[in-house]
């Protein structure tokens, strides 16, 4: 529902009720027909996109891999693997995963947060019957200086069973649809990446290790008075293994340069799939492949969403370089040995902070 303007008004005096604990996330703020933003919301000039030192930088791209059975299957495996150890980022187009199940995911993901406040806020951390299932507002309110203009919905995967059980039937089918979907990009994905990594075989403690757990989040981002203030993801990078990301075709997605001097936007393509190495894989692959910082800017014209499934190892899995990196060249581990749900508790523990999560992990 878009605000009129006889709706318009201030903030509610606690935000904080409003917002989180009675569940109207960043929707309800828009749709309350906000005029200004709250200063809540404020972000440091340093995170703002406006500012000088975050230029961003046009006439780069990140690469746009077109993984078709037409295209010569070496050039793809190279283009991949490049992609990894120099962006981190890349999109891919011909990825066999149907544009359908992406429009459905897409179309549930506003089904949900159409649903009555009432409704989603069964879901937060505070009532959701399960672990497994969070709705919230901003990263990690309790640790933010400034907060994100983001609602989000978090699914963690265990099984089809118990996800039928415990996610939103508004979204449930679409979104494991979409995970079932992806299954073959994914392992196409890690296949090609290992290979360059000497390891020849995902057996099954390679593949427990690198995709045994799968988090699926619905984002929601509205329009944003004020847009230029805040942020709607802060500086951070993804403590998974590879992200697999669906965005619409509003923008907004930047991603740091090589040189860390400006970011880069990474454009929708229709149908197209974004895909991050995140910080697992990059400590498994002893930094040879690179979990790079991304944001995503507030828009004060458009409502934005996207669906990131975050392919991870096990929480009880402990990762650290592949002695198969070590071993053939000799190469001294950067990262130690860490407990994966340890890792993933100091990142949400925290507020976004760029690439300082794995300093938790490096060999200093
Ligand atoms: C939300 O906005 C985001 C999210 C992201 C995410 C990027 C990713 O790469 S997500 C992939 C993370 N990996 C996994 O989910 C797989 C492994 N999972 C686990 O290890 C565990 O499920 C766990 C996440 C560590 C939770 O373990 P548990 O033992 O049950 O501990 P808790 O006490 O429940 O949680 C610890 C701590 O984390 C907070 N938290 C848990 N889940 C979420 C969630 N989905 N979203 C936000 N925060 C979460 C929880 O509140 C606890 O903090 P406290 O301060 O309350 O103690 C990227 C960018 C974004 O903007
Ligand atoms: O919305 C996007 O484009 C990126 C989302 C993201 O970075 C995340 O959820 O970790
Ligand atoms: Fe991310």
């Amino acid at each position: 529902m878009a605000p009129t303007r006889s709706m318009m008004m201030d903030s509610p005096s606690d935000l904080n009720e409003f917002v989180m604990i009675q569940g109207n996330g960043v929707k309800g703020l828009y749709e309350m027909g906000l005029k200004t933003l709250p200063k809540q919301y404020i972000q440091p000039l340093e995170e703002r996109m406006s500012m000088m030192t975050n230029k961003v930088v046009p006439q780069e791209s990140i690469p746009i891999i077109d993984m078709s059975n037409n295209n010569n299957n070496c050039d793809v495996e190279d283009a991949i693997c490049d992609a990894a150890e120099k962006w981190g980022f890349f999109q891919v187009i011909n990825h066999g995963v149907p544009t359908q199940v992406l429009e459905n995911v897409k179309d549930a993901t506003y089904r949900f947060y159409e649903l009555a406040a009432e409704e989603k806020v069964k879901y937060t951390k505070e009532n959701s019957p399960t672990k497994h299932v969070r709705y919230g507002s901003s990263f990690s309110p309790q640790a933010e200086k400034a907060l994100e203009w983001k609602d989000y919905l978090s699914l963690f995967y265990v099984s089809e069973d118990e996800a039928i059980a415990t996610w939103p039937y508004a979204c449930r089918n679409e979104a494991l649809e979409y995970m079932k979907k992806s299954e073959a990009l994914i392992k196409r994905l890690l296949n090609i990446l290992m290979k360059r990594l000497n390891v020849k075989e995902i057996d099954e403690t390679k593949e427990a290790v690198l995709m045994g757990s799968k988090r699926i989040n619905l984002n929601y981002y509205p329009v944003c008075p004020n847009h230029d203030l805040t942020v709607a993801i802060g500086r951070h990078s993804d403590v998974s293994t590879l992200t697999i990301l669906l965005q619409d075709q509003t923008g907004g997605l930047f991603v740091r340069t090589e040189d860390r001097r400006g970011w880069i936007h990474v454009p929708p393509i229709p149908g197209a799939l974004v895909i991050n190495i995140g910080d697992a894989l990059q400590i498994m692959s002893n930094g040879r492949y690179k979990s790079i910082e991304h944001r995503v800017t507030a828009n004060g014209s458009k409502t934005r969403v996207s669906v990131p499934i975050f392919v991870n190892p096990r929480p009880s899995d402990v990762i650290g370089p592949f002695l198969e990196v070590l071993a053939s060249d000799g190469e001294k581990a950067k990262y130690k040995n860490v407990l994966y749900s340890d890792y993933v508790k100091h990142f949400f523990r925290k507020a976004h902070d760029g690439k300082m999560t794995i300093e938790y992990a490096k060999i200093t």
